[in-house]
């Protein structure tokens, strides 16, 4: 085990760093239905971390709680050394904290380039006054804003299709694009909310490799849930595992395909 503060480097040569977000003992209820169940994990600087579980396991929950939308009635979340407070989206954003979601939320009617613009919107410091009166200024806010959503562009290999509106793709490269609004915020914490779902095998293959690179080359770290234990178990340096609420395994891919909660739970073994 190792000390929260201590860096390590993984197998394949990448730096996984200090813990940035640690869960304490959180639960979440909704009426009198429990989601989350007394739960603690952590997440490391640069470390991909999934958390996994079958149907309403309370992995959006989790997801929700780790983005600041929902406020557990018990426990504590840690970001950065000190304990979360309640924030609205904005602050969450500030925080460099970005999403995906399992629902695409993009703009349907508008270009991908406008949606992955929409990304940039925490970073355009001048508002509508200052557009008005410093014409200048604003221009040149733009255009970094516009090269930087170019490069995401570029990097998630969706340039054919930056004119093209939104509407008119086809689920995987939606997918794609709203992957790369959420890079467009330049985020040090990535959340990806079933990135795969739905998704065909060669689009699945596409959005791993796509998901590894951004860690690899921008140093991000992403928490993603998943409700397919196959696919994040290449992906993921450590896996938390949800069944009905609770944290049933917590580890490296190998130690969680070896736990037998964690087999019994997808295999659907009757609980007592
Ligand atoms: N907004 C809500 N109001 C009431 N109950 C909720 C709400 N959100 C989730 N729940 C309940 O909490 C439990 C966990 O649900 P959650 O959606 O977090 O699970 P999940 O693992 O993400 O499931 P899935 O894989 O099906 O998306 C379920 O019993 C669900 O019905």
């Amino acid at each position: 085990m190792k000390d929260n503060a201590e860096s390590y480097v993984t197998e394949d040569g990448r730096t996984i760093g200090p813990v940035v977000m640690e869960m304490k003992n959180i639960t979440l209820r909704f009426g009198g239905v429990e989601a989350i169940k007394d739960i603690s994990f952590d997440i490391r600087e640069g470390e991909i971390r999934a958390i996994i579980g079958p149907n309403g396991a309370g992995k959006s929950s989790m997801l929700n709680v780790i983005s600041g939308f929902y406020v557990p009635q018990e426990g504590e979340v840690w970001y950065k050394g000190s304990v979360r407070p309640r924030m609205k989206p904005f602050q969450v954003a500030q925080q460099g904290i970005a999403r995906t979601f399992q629902n695409i939320a993009l703009f349907e009617g508008m270009s991908v380039l406008d949606n992955v613009m929409t990304g940039r919107l925490t970073h355009m410091k001048t508002g509508m006054l200052a557009q008005t009166l410093w014409k200048g200024k604003a221009e040149r806010e733009e255009i970094e804003n516009r090269e930087v959503a170019e490069q995401i562009i570029d990097f998630l290999e969706i340039q054919a299709i930056r004119k093209t509106p939104v509407a008119r793709l086809p689920y995987g490269l939606k997918k794609r694009v709203e992957l790369a609004r959420a890079l467009a915020a330049e985020p040090s914490l990535l959340l990806l909310d079933e990135p795969m779902a739905g998704m065909n095998v060669e689009e699945k293959e596409d959005m791993s490799r796509f998901i590894l690179s951004v860690n690899d080359e921008f140093g991000t770290t992403i928490a993603l849930i998943e409700h397919d234990m196959g696919v994040v178990m290449d992906l993921s340096d450590r896996v938390v595992v949800m069944d009905y609420g609770k944290k049933i395994g917590d580890g490296t891919p190998s130690d969680v395909r070896n736990n037998q909660e964690v087999i019994d739970a997808y295999l659907g073994v009757a609980h007592d």
